[in-house]
C-alpha cells in the first residue's frame, strides 16, 4: 500500500473526457490539490516531441493514461486504422515520455476487449492472447494490448510500478452521446430521448439484443483508479467491473423505462452484434478488498438527468 501525496502534480491525460473529468473529480474529492490536463487541441499526444515537451515542463509525479481514441462499436469498426495508429502513439508517447522524465507511478487504461472473442466467462486476466479477437474491434484491442506488454516491458526492463487495468464497458457524465459513434448505454439514451420528446411509435437499435454486457458506472472506475494507484503492484493487468451483465435487450427496457418511452422497439440485424459476451471476472479486485458501488438503474438515472440538464 502507498499513500499518494496528494499535492504531488497528477496528470490526468484526458481529463475532458468520460473517464478523465470523472478521475479528476474524485481526486478532487480526494484532496489531490495540483492536477493538470490537456485537451488534445492543447496537447495531441501522437506528437512525441509535444509530448517530451510537456513532460519536460510539467514534471508529473504520477500518470492516469485516460486518453485515447474511443468509441462504439460501429466506430471501431469502420475507422480501425485510426484506432490502432492514434491508440499506439498516444500510449507509447506518454509511456515513454513518463520514463524520461522520471514519473513515479502510473496507470494505464486498457479495455475488457482486449481479451478473446470467445473467452471463457467471466473473463479471467490470464485469458489474455489465448485466443482470436473480436473482428469489430480487433484493432483497438491489438493497440491496448501493446500498451499492457509496454507497461510490462517497462517494469521488468527499468523497474518501474507501473500498472494496467482493464474497466468493462462504462457510462455516465460526460460521456460520447453521438449516435453513430458511441457506445450502447449514451446512445440508448439519446435514441429514446428523441423518440420520447417526438413521440416516435418506435425505436430502432442494433444488432439482434441477444448478447450480455457489463457497464459499470465511471465514478466507480475512477474511485478503482485511484485504489489501484495505491493498493496495486503487479505487471498482471486488472479487471475493473460490477461481476454483473446483462441482455441488451433488458438494457434497453431498462433505459426506455427510465427515460420514460413507451413505444416499441425494433432491431436493425443489419448492424453488427459483437462479442456475444464480455463479463469481467472481478475476484482480483474483489480480494484487494474493492468493489462497485452505484447499482446499474440509478447509475442511468443520473446519467439521463446530467443528459437532458446538459442538453438544455
Ligand atoms: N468508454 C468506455 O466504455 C471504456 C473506456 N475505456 C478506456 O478508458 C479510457 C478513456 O476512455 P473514455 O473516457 O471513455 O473516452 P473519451 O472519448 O470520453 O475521452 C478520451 C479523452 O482522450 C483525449 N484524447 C483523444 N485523443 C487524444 C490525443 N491525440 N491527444 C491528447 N488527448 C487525446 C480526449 O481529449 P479532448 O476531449 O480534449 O479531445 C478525451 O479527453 C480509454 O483508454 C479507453 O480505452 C475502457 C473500457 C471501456
Ligand atoms: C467498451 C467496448 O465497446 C465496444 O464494444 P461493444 O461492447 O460491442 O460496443 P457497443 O457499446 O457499441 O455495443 C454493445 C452492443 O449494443 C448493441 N447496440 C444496440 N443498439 C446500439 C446503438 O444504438 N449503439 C451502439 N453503439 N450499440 C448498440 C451493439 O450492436 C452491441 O451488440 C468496442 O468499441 C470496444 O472497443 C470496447 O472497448
Amino acid at each position: 500500500m502507498t499513500t499518494l501525496d496528494r499535492d504531488a502534480t497528477v496528470y490526468v491525460a484526458g481529463h475532458r473526457g468520460l473517464v478523465g473529468s470523472a478521475v479528476w473529480r474524485h481526486l478532487e474529492r480526494e484532496g489531490f490539490t495540483n492536477l493538470v490536463g490537456q485537451s488534445s487541441h492543447e496537447l495531441d499526444l501522437r506528437d512525441r516531441e509535444a509530448t517530451f515537451e510537456y513532460f519536460a515542463k510539467t514534471r508529473p509525479d504520477t500518470v492516469i493514461l485516460a486518453a485515447a481514441k474511443v468509441g462504439g462499436i460501429m466506430a471501431n469498426s469502420t475507422a480501425p486504422a485510426e484506432f490502432l495508429s492514434d491508440n499506439v502513439r498516444i500510449q507509447v508517447n506518454a509511456l515513454d515520455a513518463a520514463h524520461e522524465f522520471g514519473v513515479r507511478r502510473l496507470l494505464f487504461l486498457g479495455s475488457s476487449c482486449i481479451y478473446p472473442k470467445l473467452a471463457p466467462q467471466p473473463i479471467r486476466e490470464d485469458s489474455l492472447l489465448t485466443g482470436p479477437l473480436e473482428p469489430t474491434n480487433d484493432a483497438y484491442a491489438i493497440a491496448k494490448i501493446a500498451g499492457v506488454l509496454q507497461v510490462q516491458g517497462m517494469r521488468r526492463q527499468y523497474g518501474v510500478p507501473y500498472i494496467s487495468a482493464m474497466p468493462t464497458n462504462l457510462y455516465g457524465p460526460n460521456d460520447n452521446f453521438d449516435l453513430r459513434t458511441s457506445h450502447v448505454l449514451p446512445a440508448m439514451i439519446h435514441r429514446f430521448h428523441e423518440a420520447k420528446v417526438a413521440q416516435a411509435e418506435s425505436v430502432t437499435l442494433w444488432g439482434t439484443g441477444t448478447p450480455r454486457r457489463e457497464f459499470l458506472h465511471v465514478d466507480d472506475l475512477a474511485r478503482a483508479c485511484l485504489f489501484l494507484l495505491e493498493n496495486y503492484d503487479d505487471p498482471a493487468p486488472i479487471n475493473v467491473g460490477v461481476g454483473e451483465d446483462l441482455p441488451i435487450k433488458e438494457l434497453a427496457e431498462l433505459v426506455a423505462e427510465i427515460v420514460g418511452y413507451e413505444g416499441t422497439l425494433e432491431w436493425d440485424t443489419s448492424k453488427p452484434d459483437g462479442t456475444p459476451r464480455k463479463l469481467l471476472d472481478v475476484s482480483r479486485l474483489h480480494a484487494l478488498g474493492w468493489t462497485a458501488e452505484i447499482p446499474l438503474q440509478q447509475g442511468i438515472r443520473e446519467t439521463y438527468a446530467w443528459f437532458t440538464a446538459s442538453a438544455m
